[in-house]
């Protein structure tokens, strides 16, 4: 295995995995760290941890667990895959999770990058913009769980981590991969142990390819990824992998209440899609919201695709908070979303696409899929996958997790369309 591979959440998982695909490698996705007795055939593993949003010290431990399953295996190098938006909460769990890892592989200098150019993710002098608009403006400052008010990444890494953050600025990036190097090499002569590193283009992920290729460890988005099968010889490859053809009802469950996923659920329902809003205090009052929606999808399910979503705007979502906890109310709806998503895969939908990362967790271990295979791309960061499940029987079932903020408008139907 030349690169291990650690996701903080799982749509950030398939999107690294993505990208992987894409650029060359053979790739497996696992859910959660396999078992010890598990060999895999492949260039990387992506092991898909749920831990972007609890306590620190259980992130460490499961992020430990993962490295020790991947160096196990012989990985080369670790790549700690994180959010475009840098999404952590003040206490973590970027910069804890990334000085265990650090610590553990005796990495003195690391790589800090969340670059996703294709997606809009820029970085630069240290800022993350999100299109034209920094980090701390855009929709990410009303996000449910992990709101970022702050653009600067040393900044934010700063307050994170024991050890100092640097940076290697743009003009070093664009003059190539020595410059990147010898920058990193310069900051960790001065004891500086993460590096943020600008970029504003894949040309910028090339060179860091480069420059990466002998450091134990990257924390980056998965716009990195793009420039590494290049050091192994391996070439970009438009062909997405082959999926197994899997036929039968269609279903979307949305719990992202990203500006991007808001917009997909309004754009469904405004071309006619059937859909069950899932409100989070019926919840709250002790309603049984999940079997009230699997009774609604009763006669249904067998036509167009249904859509089940508990997204809301930032207004709402924030009045939910107010009245039950913020993670009281993520935890609800959580719960229920992934109910309905193993319901209806038990009456039948085998093509399933579900918005949101802690949704996509809770929904995938609900449906007890231990592993992906990587197929075709939708949009940017979002391809298509193929899962077993107990739920789904012999032949499995079709999945796309989407990140909240990925996308275009017409996801929902470009998605099913893909398939036919
Ligand atoms: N109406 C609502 N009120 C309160 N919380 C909600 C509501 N709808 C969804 N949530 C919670 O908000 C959180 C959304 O996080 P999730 O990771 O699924 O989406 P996202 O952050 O947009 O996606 P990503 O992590 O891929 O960027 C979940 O915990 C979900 O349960
Ligand atoms: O990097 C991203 O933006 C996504 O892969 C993600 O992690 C969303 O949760």
């Amino acid at each position: 295995m030349l690169l291990g591979c650690i996701a903080d959440d799982f749509t950030g998982a398939t999107d690294l995995a993505n990208n992987l695909v894409r650029a060359g490698m053979r790739v497996v996705q696992t859910i959660g760290v396999p078992g010890q007795d598990r060999a895999v055939e492949a260039d990387a593993v992506v092991i898909a941890l749920k831990s972007r949003t609890i306590e620190p010290d259980a992130a460490v431990a499961q992020s430990l667990a993962a490295l020790r399953w991947l160096r196990a295996r012989g990985a080369g190098q670790i790549y700690f895959k994180v959010c475009s938006t840098f999404d952590s909460t003040e206490r973590g769990n970027i910069g804890p999770v990334a000085e265990a890892l650090a610590g553990a592989l005796g990495a003195d200098v690391v790589p800090v990058c969340p670059a996703f150019p294709e997606n809009q993710r820029t970085v630069f002098k240290g800022h993350l913009f999100v299109g034209d608009l920094l980090l701390s403006d855009s929709s990410m400052r009303h996000h449910p769980l992990t709101p970022m008010t702050d653009a600067s990444l040393v900044r934010v890494m700063q307050r994170q981590c024991r050890g100092r953050v640097g940076l290697v600025e743009h003009g070093v990036v664009r003059q190539g991969a020595d410059a990147i190097g010898a920058r990193l090499q310069a900051l960790q002569a001065e004891g500086v142990r993460f590096g943020v590193v600008d970029a504003i283009a894949n040309d910028d992920l090339m060179a860091m390819g480069r420059a990466f290729a002998a450091l134990p460890l990257l924390v980056a988005g998965s716009g990195v990824a793009i420039g590494l099968p290049q050091n192994q010889g391996l070439a970009p490859s438009a062909a997405a992998a082959e999926l197994p053809k899997v036929s039968g009802a269609r279903a979307i469950v949305s719990g992202s209440c990203s500006a991007a996923s808001n917009a997909q659920v309004v754009d469904f329902i405004s071309r006619g899609g059937e859909a069950f809003a899932v409100d989070p205090l019926r919840m709250a009052a002790g309603e049984d919201v999940a079997a009230a929606a699997l009774a609604w999808s009763e006669g249904r399910i067998a036509g167009r695709p249904l859509l089940f979503y508990a997204t809301a705007e930032p207004a709402a979502v924030k009045s939910v908070q107010a009245r039950l906890g913020v993670d009281e109310a993520g935890a609800l709806v959580e719960r229920t979303l992934s109910t309905i998503a193993r319901g209806l895969v038990e009456r039948g939908v085998r093509q399933l696409v579900v918005a949101g990362g802690e949704t996509s967790g809770a929904c995938v271990q609900a449906l007890e899929v231990q592993r992906l295979r990587i197929g075709p791309q939708i949009d940017p960061g979002v391809p298509w996958c193929h899962a077993p499940s107990p739920a789904a029987g012999p032949q499995g079932l079709l999945v796309a997790l989407k990140s909240g903020n990925f996308g275009t408008a017409d996801f929902f139907t470009k998605a099913f369309a893909l398939l036919d």
